[in-house]
């Protein structure tokens, strides 16, 4: 069923609120990677050259804390947004009250507001977690600031929170637009492609910190993928369930069980790294190693797949005709630890007549700075996101958008 898109919506003089997913990699105020806010500017721009009044609402980061507020403000974003569009940006530094309302009201046509964190509300002190529980007094309030809501957070469509499914039942309930932008429309095409009509060899390469996050995914791509390349901290998990020693490395001891059944049901269609570089630390400063085999000694940690795992996924990848990314093989922050994603990705990049889909915030990243992004097919915004909608999983954040 296909989805209202923002050019089916009148928006002259109407206050617009637009979802995005502006979830960058930050710190210390700078923004490390832009592909979220590159990827948001063509549906603000139409909004906004089309005479309405764009008041954009993201999270950013996961609030653990009011230290936290000072890290995760989208204050830079909005200044990095105005920078990359050339279009001036307003920025308010709250998402609730009169300062956000007269900022509003004070909108003509064509002017831009981002609002500040919509996770600010989730300090567990403070009422507890309205935007990520999706408290509907949260979503009704957002919605009752705006005439239509357009929702371009593909990378957030996997989560139900208040600023992308609550704010969209109370606009539908109000009898007021919901659309998705163009960004939403484009993955949705293109990720859904790679579901419908994959073509194989399909190899599915997961990577990354978030092992509770995505380990499930793993089993509804089993059936979809011909081989499934596990590296970054997603690994620790698999080879602990094999026996293997992992040493200080990232490791979920309660996905143990699930990441026996996980292997048991996927056969050899799992690839787990044979070898490892290793440190004493999480620092590029610790001296580091490369095992022999796939045992971690005590005192280690693994940060990135050994040069016997490069040759192994590229190996695996020759002749792939469909590619799925989403985690890095290492923590490539560091250049000590960044090989794996690098040739990982380089081996992606060489694939002729392939869909090669990388996807995630630190993967994307990983890919534009490490220069192999250019010869991929397509960067997803999504991380979880894009994995859960290639496992046919139906997304909340998509599901809540009016069908045309
Ligand atoms: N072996 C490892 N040990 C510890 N951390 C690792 C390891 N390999 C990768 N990482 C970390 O994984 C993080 C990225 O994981 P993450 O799951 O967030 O990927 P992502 O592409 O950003 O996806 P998403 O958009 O879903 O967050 C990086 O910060 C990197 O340092
Ligand atoms: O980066 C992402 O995957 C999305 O922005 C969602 O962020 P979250 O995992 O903190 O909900
Ligand atoms: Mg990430």
């Amino acid at each position: 069923m296909a989805k209202l898109i923002v050019s089916d919506v009148d928006v002259k003089d109407k206050k617009v609120l637009m979802r995005v997913d502006f979830n960058v990699p930050i710190k210390d105020g700078v923004v490390g990677d832009t592909n979220r806010i590159v990827g948001a500017i063509p549906t603000i721009k139409y909004v906004s050259e089309h005479g309405g009044k764009v008041i954009l609402l993201s999270h950013l980061g996961r609030i653990k804390s009011d230290e936290d507020k000072k890290a995760l403000s989208l204050k830079p974003v909005a200044a990095k947004l105005q920078e990359l569009s050339g279009m001036p940006v307003k920025f308010v530094p709250v998402n609730e009250g009169k300062e956000l309302e007269d900022a509003i009201n004070e909108l003509k046509d064509g002017d831009i507001l981002l609002m500040e964190n919509t996770r600010f509300q989730d300090i567990d002190n403070d009422f507890g977690k309205r935007e990520s529980k999706n408290d509907p007094k949260l979503g009704e309030y957002w919605a009752s600031l705006g005439d239509v809501f357009i929702n371009d957070a593909f990378g957030t469509a996997h989560r139900s929170h208040a600023s992308n499914v609550g704010i969209s039942t109370a606009m539908k309930a109000a009898g007021k637009p919901v659309a998705a932008g163009f960004l939403m429309e484009k993955e949705i095409k293109f990720l859904g492609n790679a579901v419908d009509n994959p073509v194989h060899p399909f190899v599915t390469i997961l990577g990354g910190a978030k092992v509770s996050d995505k380990i499930g995914v793993i089993e509804n791509l089993i059936p979809k993928s011909d081989h499934i390349l596990i590296g970054g901290g997603m690994a620790y998990t698999f080879l602990a369930a094999q026996g293997h020693k992992i040493g200080k490395s990232l490791f979920e001891a309660d996905k143990v069980e699930l990441a026996k059944d996980l292997l048991q049901k996927a056969g050899d269609k799992i690839v787990l790294p044979v070898d490892h570089i290793v440190a004493k630390e999480f620092s590029n400063d610790a001296e580091a190693t490369t095992t022999d085999g796939v045992d971690i000694p005590d005192d280690e940690m693994a940060l990135d797949i050994g040069p016997k795992t490069v040759k192994l996924f590229q190996d695996t990848l020759k002749g792939a005709k469909t590619v799925v990314w989403n985690g890095p093989m290492g923590a490539f922050e560091m250049s000590k630890f960044a090989e794996g994603t690098l040739e990982v990705g380089r081996a992606m990049g060489n694939l002729t007549d392939a869909i090669t889909i990388v996807g995630g915030g630190d993967s994307t990243a990983a890919a534009k700075s490490l220069g192999i992004a250019d010869k991929l097919t397509h960067i997803s915004t999504g991380g979880g996101a894009s994995l859960e909608y290639l496992e046919g999983k139906v997304l909340p954040g998509i599901d809540s958008i009016s069908n045309k």
